[in-house]
Formats: structure tokens, sequence, C-alpha cells
């Protein structure tokens, strides 16, 4: 089974407010949609130019959280009109993509934990469904409602469902060194450490840094890549940098 991200900053334009990018987006479903044999599929996306945006605006995070229901759901409403966008290419090249919304799935405790029960998704997938997960609010104990990031989502369900395989599929071709060579594999966050770096656009849950010390801390190998490498991917083979 794959669990898939696609960035939110390939699939927008991420320097300009809820604005769609349809070429990116129609490549990674077309992609998608090749993909073959009966492998299960999970897909999050992230938020890019929809959900980064109104997080800012209201102060939100991962960590600090609302208690205002009209800006939690100003966010989340973002991240829905997105979620449809992606559902919709899909169904239109016959894949059978259903979504799970994070914020009515799951919670965090005190300590921040995510806690994402994942039976429904589960569930789908037995019926041959592909679920389409995206980066939410989410209660959050002690803070009201927090950002999950897809990258979060990613992690869980990863662990929750023994996932083989895991991609995030970003705007950049894989992590990048000092000169801009994609790195080919990295095991160690401290020897990666300087050249990880924020995002460049308005981006409330750590750019690639927060990328890189996930995905070090899953049991499954995992790929960053660009959107070039996204058949690839899906096809078995390790594009980008590979994190284990
Ligand atoms: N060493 C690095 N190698 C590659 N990218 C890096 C590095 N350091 C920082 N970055 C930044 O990280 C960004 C990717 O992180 P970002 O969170 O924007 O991606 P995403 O997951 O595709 O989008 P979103 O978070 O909206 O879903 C790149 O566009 C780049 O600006
Ligand atoms: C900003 C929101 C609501 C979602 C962020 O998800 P991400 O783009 O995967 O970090």
């Amino acid at each position: 089974m794959i669990v898939l991200k696609l960035g939110g900053s390939v699939i927008t334009a991420k320097d300009r407010p809820e604005t769609l990018d349809g070429d990116a987006l129609a490549r990674a479903a077309d992609a998608i949609a090749a993909l073959e044999g009966d492998e299960d599929l999970v897909v999050v996306h992230g938020g890019g130019s929809f959900g980064h945006h109104n997080a800012s605006e209201h102060g939100v995070t991962t960590t600090a959280g609302t208690r205002d229901a009209t800006a939690a759901l100003d966010i989340h409403g973002a991240m829905k009109t997105l979620n449809q966008f992606v559902i919709g290419r899909l169904l239109e090249r016959d894949v059978e993509a259903v979504p799970v919304h994070p914020f009515s799935a799951g919670h965090r405790d005190g300590e921040g934990e995510l806690d994402l029960p994942t039976g429904q998704v589960e569930t789908m997938l037995a019926e041959g469904f592909v679920p389409v997960l995206h980066g939410d609010m989410i209660a959050h104990a002690g803070e009201g409602a927090t950002v999950v990031s897809g990258d979060e989502l990613v992690a869980a369900l990863a662990r929750a469902l023994e996932a083989d395989r895991v991609g995030l599929c970003s705007t950049v071709p894989g992590v990048l060194d000092g000169e801009d060579a994609v790195i080919d594999r990295i095991d160690d966050f401290d020897a990666v450490a300087d050249v990880l770096g924020a995002s460049e656009a308005t981006d409330v849950t750590g750019g690639m840094a927060g990328k890189v010390r996930t995905l070090l801390g899953l049991e499954a190998e995992a790929s960053i890549f660009g959107l070039e490498g996204l058949a690839s991917f899906l096809a078995g083979e390790n594009p980008g940098t590979t994190i284990d």
C-alpha cells in the first residue's frame, strides 16, 4: 500500500491566495490514474495557497490554536475547497476518489500528539475507493483547534496502515544540498540540518525541515520528489531523495 502526498506547493500557485495550478494538478491526476495493479493508494494533499494564508491571518499554527469557530471554519473551508478540486480531477480520470476531512475524524491531546482513527480509510480501501485526506484544522486539547499538516497525516496513516511506500511530491526535485543538487539518501537529520529550510511561501507547518524530521521517524522508506518524479514513484522506483 502507498501513501502519497501531493504538496500544496505543487498543485496550487502558492504565492497567490486560493489559486489552483490547474496544469500541475492535471499532471498529478494523470499519474495517479495510470497506477497499475491493485495496489491500495491513499492520497493526502497539502494547502499551498489554500489554508496557509487563512491560518496565518488568524494566527493559527500547529501549536497555536483558536477557539473561534468562524476562524477555524475559514481555514477548514479553504482546505475543503481545494479537496473538491483534487477529487474532481481524479474522478474525471475514473479514479474512485472520496474525501476524508481530518477535522471531523481526529484530534490532538494536551501534548499535541495526533490521534487519527483509520477504520474509515481502511474500509474505503477494502471497498476499492481512493481516500483523499488533506491538511486541515483539528481539535486540540487545551488549544481549541490547531492546524494539522498533510505531512503529519502522511506519517500517521503510514504507521496505522503499515504502508509499504510513502511519497511526498513537492515543488522541488528532492531535498537539495548547499549547491542545489538533489541529496540521494538521508538517514540522519543532523547530517543535513544546515541545508534544510522553511518554505519560501506562506507556510505555517514547517517546510522541508519538518518533512525530513517527520519522515525519518517512519518504519517505511519514504521519497521526496518533484512532479516529474511522480509517475516513476508510482511505478515502484525511488526518484528524488530517499529518507530511511
Ligand atoms: N534543502 C532544501 N531542499 C529543498 N527544498 C527546501 C530546502 N529547504 C527549504 N526548502 C523549501 O521547502 C519547500 C517545500 O516545502 P513546502 O512545505 O512548501 O512543500 P509542500 O509540502 O509541497 O507544500 P504544502 O506544505 O503547501 O503542502 C520548497 O519549495 C523550498 O522552498
Ligand atoms: C494550513 C493548513 C490548514 C493545512 C496545511 O497542510 P500542509 O500544506 O500539508 O502543511
